[in-house]
């Protein structure tokens, strides 16, 4: 391996008590929520088919223009109390809410910009409120914060010759500023969500990455800060030189997922992000424009990144007046029936299987109970749902809710499990004892 001073800080799996919570937790809801909610995704008439958080870039609205969407934002009917209630409700263990995204806002009162909610008509500390009712209602709380700003006046997209490095150096002055002040007044955050971190003036300095987890470790020794914010001394994103991965946890899966027999993504720490459409972070006024997915597509994917022991994040993009548009609402309400039947046997605690994949849906191991599950999204014409064991494993029963299935045995092909008679019209799951 090379000498690196900015690669990975330290090597494997953290086993602390507040990094096994986030790995407990697997299930959270991404918010993200700033001034483009209230545009959402149309500008003087036109409708933009692009994410709705990045309208100011495809509309190519200056700067003074789009900052004074400032003196709009009074989400007059947020209520965090409500928010962290239906989050609750739909089995939701951890949020990750933008503090500041691309457009620089900022969702609190910083004391390093006049760019933030104080300086709008709603005036009070939103993200205090958020945070208090969250928490209150036992949800771990996580930052996201955007290394790229299109607002700040030092920000540089590359570094060409001095001045640029001056300027950004003072950029990552007011970014480690800002995210100390950010733990400081929320001591309840669990960690931070970097984004906006692919520019060559972040990739040519693995310095200031290397510092600022350094720094919010020092402050919070457990905190946990995603792969995303890291690039090394050769400008190596997420894994460093020597293919350590940087950071707590991987962040690389967004909008997508690791194939279903991906072995190597079992052994590291990582999340997934998503969109309930194709590309939507930020509120869109028109999600007619692309395909949206069905609760069964969500807990699909939900279900299939806890079978490869990663993390989910669900996004939602609350309106600029802080209400939820009908279809997250909806979404919330199926997924939120079904984790409360399964959740605390297949999502929380829910890990790799290490058993052979197959057709008909996913494998979890509860690493609290010990307990191994199906889960089944692709009912089998075949009514027999095939399960191949490592050499040395015998199947031993089959659980489906309080009966005890069929099987077969075939020397070569593995175990041949028969469906139940009726069931249910939703995945669901059987627990398998191996001997
Ligand atoms: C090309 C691109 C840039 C930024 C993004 C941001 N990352 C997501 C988590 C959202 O915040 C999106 O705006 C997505 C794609």
């Amino acid at each position: 391996s090379i000498t690196l001073k900015y690669g990975a800080q330290y090597i494997g799996k953290r086993q602390d008590a507040e990094m096994k919570k986030f790995r407990a937790n697997r299930l959270g809801q991404f918010i993200h929520w700033g001034l483009y909610s209230i545009p959402g995704g149309e500008w003087n008439g036109t409708t933009y088919l692009g994410a709705a958080e990045w309208l100011a870039n495809f509309a190519k609205i200056p700067n003074a223009t789009w900052d004074s969407l400032q003196y709009q934002f009074n989400p007059n009917k947020f209520n965090a109390v409500q928010w962290a209630k239906m989050a609750k409700a739909s089995g939701f263990k951890y949020v990750t809410i933008t503090t500041k995204h691309h457009e620089g806002f900022c969702l609190w009162p910083s004391e390093f910009t006049e760019f933030d909610i104080e300086n709008t008509p709603y005036k009070k500390d939103l993200l205090k409120e958020f945070v208090d009712a969250y928490t209150e209602a036992g949800i771990d709380v996580y930052f996201y914060y955007s290394i790229l700003d299109w607002h700040h006046k030092d920000w540089r997209y590359d570094i060409k010759n001095q001045a640029d490095s001056l300027a950004f150096s003072k950029y990552f002055e007011f970014a480690k500023n800002q995210l100390l002040e950010l733990q400081q007044k929320y001591p309840e955050v669990k960690g931070f969500w970097f984004d906006g971190t692919w520019d060559a003036s972040w990739k040519k300095n693995g310095k200031y990455s290397y510092d600022i987890q350094k720094a919010l470790k020092e402050v919070n020794p457990n905190v946990i800060v995603n792969s995303r914010l890291r690039a090394d001394d050769f400008g190596s994103r997420h894994f460093d030189s020597n293919g350590n991965l940087m950071g707590d946890y991987q962040s690389g899966y967004e909008r997508y997922l690791p194939a279903k027999n991906d072995t190597l993504i079992t052994k590291i720490d990582w999340e997934a992000c998503m969109t309930i459409p194709v590309n939507q972070w930020g509120y869109h006024k028109d999600w007619s424009l692309s395909h949206v997915k069905s609760a069964n597509e969500i807990l699909e994917l939900i279900v299939k990144t806890v079978s490869l022991g990663g993390n989910f994040l669900l996004n939602y993009g609350p309106k600029g007046d802080g209400t939820f548009r009908n279809e997250e609402l909806e979404i919330s309400n199926s997924i939120g029936n079904w984790m409360s039947k399964y959740a605390d046997k297949v999502i929380y605690y829910g890990d790799y299987a290490n058993l052979k994949p197959q057709d008909w849906g996913y494998y979890v191991k509860n690493t609290n109970s010990g307990k191994f599950y199906g889960v089944v999204f692709n009912l089998p014409l075949s009514k027999l749902l095939k399960i191949e064991l490592p050499n040395g494993k015998k199947l031993k029963v089959v659980n489906f809710e309080t009966e005890k299935l069929e099987y077969h045995h075939h020397d070569k092909m593995g175990y041949f499990i028969s469906l139940p008679e009726n069931t249910p019209n939703e995945p669901f799951i059987f627990e398998i004892l191996m001997e």
